[in-house]
């Protein structure tokens, strides 16, 4: 049994903190507000419920082995004070965020040498009440191979969620934002779920984002096979016509949304690699200024 200390009971961390309590885990919730009880279910299914251990003040935390830090990429400052308290002296922390940067957005608020795990989620969950988490379909993550890596995946061993190490975890890292960086922008941009692809031009617009992503992710070292895009836009296309993601639910409820992890990075790898991004440059000023307005 390890224990664990999750800061960021949302929609990741609620369905990843059951299925911690399901492996046997000591879990620990550090939030903004307290709730007793969590309620995990996947879609079409009785939720499974846990009584929870949750703590609202960094100064109650306990020691833990691992600190899961599932707040969203723009959140990681705001996490500071609970990332101070949370890292003692040997804790790992692994970080479940989309995009390509989970190392660099936890590294300034952790100790020097601390064992930092970028861990690539595949698990869609909306989080409809504090401790009452859906998901549905896929409860998959990925992370570095290595003994951390290892460590991370025995975490998991006897919950719905399946982890594993890849030896390539930065083509992991860019397949997942070659789904993400279209499809939040198209979505978080119109206010219309997924269905919104088979609107006039707009496939045309996400194909366009994807195609940039692709260019700049095989620049950044990721192995993007030819195919890529056919097969996302068919995944588009094809996915039930209300379906959302978890940019366009920060767009629907007015918070700020993952524009710069998911779609100025576009922008900042492709300068780095002398790539150019138009398209990417049209959308990020127009998602962030969406972002900051609700803010
Ligand atoms: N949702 C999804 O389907 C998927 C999301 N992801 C990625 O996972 C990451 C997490 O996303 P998601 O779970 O959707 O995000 P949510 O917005 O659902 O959850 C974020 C959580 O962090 C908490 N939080 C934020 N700031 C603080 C703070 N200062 N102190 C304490 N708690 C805080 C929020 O608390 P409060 O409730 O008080 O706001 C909330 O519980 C993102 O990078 C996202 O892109 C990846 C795959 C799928
Ligand atoms: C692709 C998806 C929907 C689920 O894994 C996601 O990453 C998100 O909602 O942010």
């Amino acid at each position: 049994m390890a224990r664990i200390s999750l800061i960021g009971p949302g929609a990741i961390g609620s369905a990843v903190g059951g299925a911690l309590l399901d492996a046997g885990h000591e879990v620990t919730f550090c939030a903004r507000k307290a709730f007793t009880r969590l309620s995990v279910r996947k879609e079409d299914e009785r939720p499974k419920m846990h009584l929870v251990n949750v703590v609202t003040a960094p100064e109650d935390l306990s020691e833990a082995d691992w600190v899961l830090v599932c707040v969203k990429t723009y959140q990681v400052p705001g996490v500071a004070d609970w990332l101070k308290a949370a890292v003692t002296p040997g804790a790992k922390v692994a970080v479940l965020q989309n995009g390509i940067e989970q190392r660099e957005n936890v590294e300034p608020f952790v100790p020097e040498g601390t064992e930092i795990v970028p861990v690539i989620i595949d698990l869609p969950a909306s989080r409809k009440a504090p401790g009452e988490v859906v998901w549905k379909r896929i409860a998959q993550a990925f992370v570095p191979e290595g003994e951390a890596g290892k460590a991370f995946v025995a975490l998991f061993e006897g919950s719905f969620l399946t982890a594993e190490t890849t030896e390539d975890f930065v083509t992991r890292g860019w397949l997942k934002l070659c789904n993400n960086a279209p499809s939040g922008a198209v979505l978080a941009l119109t206010g219309l779920p997924l269905g919104v692809m088979h609107s006039p031009g707009v496939a045309e617009v996400a194909r366009a984002i994807l195609t940039e992503c692709i260019a700049v992710g095989r620049a950044d070292g990721a192995k993007l096979d030819d195919e890529l895009i056919e097969r996302q836009m068919q995944a588009f296309l094809s996915a039930p016509a209300q379906e959302g993601n978890s940019m366009y639910e920060d767009r629907m409820a007015g918070r700020p949304m993952e524009w710069s992890a998911r779609n100025a990075v576009i922008l900042r790898k492709g300068e780095k690699h002398g790539i150019a991004t138009p398209v990417s440059a049209v959308v990020v000023p127009l998602l962030q200024a969406i972002s900051e307005a609700k803010a």
